[in-house]
């Protein structure tokens, strides 16, 4: 299309030029018009012939030719795929144009004429007879000028200034290539501008200088100006080119910021790499898979017999209690079938519920659930066990993809999902984790596959584990990587904790840890172990100043209800403390208990530990204390278990480790080159250390002596006589009991017996007195 009508343009125009010479001669055969053997003198023959006659003899005269550079440049908009309103405009003024300058020329002529036309004589006599001729030529003026104000904005003081500007100087500018470039860019139509220009001069002899420069001026101002309407375009692109030197400023400005240390740390990095914090026992190799063993009963198989039947009875059973279903589908488990049905509009959701134990009943099952309804979808779960239950052995949650490509920073396989997905959760993010389960139902295996996990993980560089053992047997397989995994404290023998009153110096031990940690943070300006050993990997924090790689520590506690039978409130608290503040300095927590009663899962300690495992439990109140809902009653036990992390409820069948196995993988780890020790965690030292017995002399209380005397006369050691005889309150006789036990007036403790005295008499209290002061 665009080509066809530049062709047409570029023939109108050669028939107009044509016309001009020949235009007389082939007046006589425009009668014969389509006859072949008439021959035209015009270049585009017979055509050119007609066309010509019909614009510029009966039509417009010669500013017919503007519709012939119309049509071009119609041809080239659509072409080159311009904006199509900017050719309607062309069009509207090419139009206005061709006809004021037809009327135009036609006011010079007295007859038909090629230059304004039969439209512009005829136009012209038809003005001439109503307002005569000179009112014809002041149309035609005020026609001019207001195209002139309406096309480039002229105003009056345009013309003011075009006045009063130097003759030289305009023609110079009218003459320079800029300018003429620069009107350019100011008209689209600068072609037909021009054409106007010129005959507008000619018509009204104002001098030629007089246009030109209002042209340029206008221009002028243009550029100085912010851009016309019409041309959006040209000066956005300006815009957009203008910021480019300023980004480059703004990087020379980032270059000057950079603070020293980071330059060093710039440097450090380049001359000797990132820190590696494996590089100790760099050649430590990984656990490898063939550790783990592989199942015969592995992998799910479809016994449809068995579908069949529990679907038929689960219909009927529903049936009879008058519930119809729409729909009923299964996902087979590895010990559990999840049969999702759904039922007919307008049953109600806790009769299904209520109908736990008569399903239960009908398929002669141990361990149904019904979840009425499951979360986001539409229907309502039964979980039926499969009659021949399979193993997720540890080497299949080990092996899989989600668990090696996971980019967790304390990876977790746990097993496998109802839809037989393997179940990868991270430790780092629980922060803590609570299990739960009665004797014999899988936690000690759940706790050696959360161990497992981590160390197919992790580098000995990264994870530490404080292992709390009071049943002796269970975690003394991890004795063996004590010197790669395991932290301890300084005095201690054995890595593994077994003994329930060394759980407490463990515990507080690891509270002043924690605080070490955020003292390292702090002054390192991180919010998080992860930020912090970023940060020192890229050398920006000093190891001078005390900053050193941290490891992740993990606290595994097994048979907490017997500590918190044995220590009580001792271990509660720094297992609380632990609990609310060590998530940020990578310290996390794994409790497991056989009984989960609430004296021993604590409100405090619940609410720090949002996610929670629970294997099969014996009652209804037992799963209420772990999962804060019913559930874990009904579970089959042998690894089956719920996973909540504070919202829904996850069926898991737990990944089996067997013994030989964690050995297998203890032997292969021990056998490798170690560190010297133990992770060594901050001393800490207990009441029975004697802190109590440095007490500086000068700290004493005010009544120390007048206490001291009293203990002495009375021969008698106990905190209650000093409340009594010097009105004292519990927790200041208490302290002076301590000074005077520092002094060694009176001796230990001795539970419910009052203290012994250790001076005799008044005498000897103002000796032993006096030789201290010396
Ligand atoms: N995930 C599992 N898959 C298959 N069998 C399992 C699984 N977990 C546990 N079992 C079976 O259950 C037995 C008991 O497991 P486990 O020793 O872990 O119980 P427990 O809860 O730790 O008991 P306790 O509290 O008395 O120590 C195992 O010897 C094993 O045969």
């Amino acid at each position: 299309m665009g080509s066809l009508l530049i062709i047409l343009g570029i023939l109108l125009f050669i028939s107009f030029v044509s016309f001009l010479f020949t235009g007389k001669e082939d007046q006589s055969i425009l009668a014969e018009f389509p006859s072949r053997q008439v021959e035209a003198k015009n270049w585009a023959s017979q055509f050119g012939a007609k066309l010509s006659e019909w614009f510029i003899t009966k039509g417009f005269g010669i500013p017919s030719f503007i519709f012939s550079g119309l049509l071009f440049l119609s041809g080239v908009y659509i072409t080159l795929n311009l904006k199509l309103s900017k050719l309607r405009k062309h069009w509207i003024w090419g139009t206005l144009i061709v006809i004021w300058l037809s009327i135009f020329l036609g006011f010079f002529t007295h007859k038909y004429d090629i230059l304004g036309g039969v439209i512009g004589y005829e136009m012209n006599h038809f003005f001439q007879d109503y307002i005569g001729k000179i009112g014809t030529a002041l149309l035609l003026a005020f026609g001019l000028i207001v195209y002139l104000a309406i096309r480039f904005n002229m105003t009056g003081d345009t013309f003011v200034n075009l006045f009063k500007s130097a003759k030289s100087d305009l023609k110079k500018d009218f003459g320079s290539e800029e300018n003429t470039a620069a009107a350019d860019d100011v008209v689209p139509i600068d072609n037909s501008l021009s054409e106007e220009a010129e005959s507008i001069k000619s018509a009204f002899e104002i001098p030629l200088e007089n246009l030109e420069p209002t042209i340029s001026n206008h221009s002028k101002l243009e550029k100085e100006q912010p851009a016309p309407k019409a041309e959006p375009k040209k000066e956005i692109e300006v815009v957009i080119k203008d910021p480019e030197p300023e980004v480059e400023m703004q990087v020379e400005v980032a270059k000057e910021e950079k603070s020293e240390t980071d330059n060093l740390a710039d440097k450090l990095v380049e001359d000797f790499g990132q820190f590696d914090p494996t590089l100790e026992l760099s050649n430590f190799q990984f656990p490898t898979l063939d550790l783990l063993k592989k199942y015969d009963n592995e992998g799910i198989s479809i016994d449809q017999d068995e579908l069949e039947e529990n679907k038929n009875r689960i219909v009927e059973t529903l049936n009879n209690y008058k519930i119809g279903i729409t729909s009923i589908s299964a996902t087979i488990g590895p010990t559990v079938t999840l049969y999702e049905i759904v039922p007919e509009a307008g049953i109600r959701i806790s009769k299904i519920k209520n109908l736990e134990d008569d399903i239960a009943l009908s398929l002669s099952a141990l361990g149904i659930r019904i979840i009425a309804p499951i979360p986001g979808k539409g229907t309502i779960g039964i979980e039926v066990p499969n009659k021949k239950a399979t193993i997720v052995s540890m080497h299949s949650a080990i092996a899989s993809k989600k668990f090696q490509s996971s980019k967790m920073q304390l990876p977790i396989a746990l097993g496998k999902t109802i839809s037989n997905e393997t179940m990868v959760v991270d430790l780092a993010k629980m922060p803590h984790l609570l299990m739960a389960g009665a004797t014999g139902q899988g936690k000690s295996v759940g706790l050696n596959a959360v161990l497992t996990s981590l160390l197919y993980k992790k580098h000995p560089a990264e994870v530490k584990f404080v292992l709390v053992d009071p049943k002796k047997v269970e975690l003394t397989l991890f004795n063996k990587i004590e010197r790669h995994y395991l932290a301890k404290l300084p005095d201690s023998e054995d890595a593994i904790i077994t003994d329930n009153t060394k759980v407490i110096n463990t515990l507080n031990s690891l509270c002043i840890e924690m605080d070490n940690r955020y003292e390292l943070l702090k002054n390192a300006f991180c919010r998080n172990i992860a930020e912090y050993n970023k940060k020192f990997k890229e050398r920006k924090l000093n190891p001078n100043d005390g900053h050193q790689f941290l490891p992740y520590i993990v606290l595994v506690v097994d048979e907490f209800a017997d500590l918190i039978m044995t220590a009580g409130k001792e271990v509660e608290t720094p297992i609380a403390r632990l609990a609310q503040l060590a998530r940020a300095i990578g310290i996390h927590l794994i409790i497991a208990t056989q009984r989960p009663s609430v004296n021993v899962i604590t409100g405090i300690i619940k609410a720090n530990f949002p996610a929670r495992i629970a294997f099969r439990v014996t009652s209804k109140i037992d799963s209420r204390t772990i999962l804060d809902g019913a559930g874990a009653d009904q579970l089959i036990g042998r690894g089956d278990m719920l996973y909540t992390q504070g919202n829904d409820l996850i069926r898991i069948q737990c990944a089996f480790v067997d013994t030989p196995e964690v050995e297998r993988i203890t032997e292969f780890i021990g056998s490798q080159k170690a560190y010297p020790d133990a992770y060594m965690l901050p001393e800490y030292v207990g009441e029975e250390g004697g802190t109590n017995l440095d007490i500086d002399i000068a700290d004493r209380d005010k009544l120390f002596k007048e206490a001291a005397e009293i203990i002495v006369t009375a021969q008698q050691g106990s905190a209650s006589l000093l409340q009594r005889k010097l009105k004292l309150g519990y927790n200041r006789a208490g302290r002076l009991i301590d000074q005077l036990e520092a002094a060694g007036i009176v001796g230990g403790f001795e539970g419910s017996k009052a203290r012994q005295v250790l001076v005799t008499d008044l005498v000897a209290l103002e000796q032993l007195l006096a030789n201290e002061s010396q």
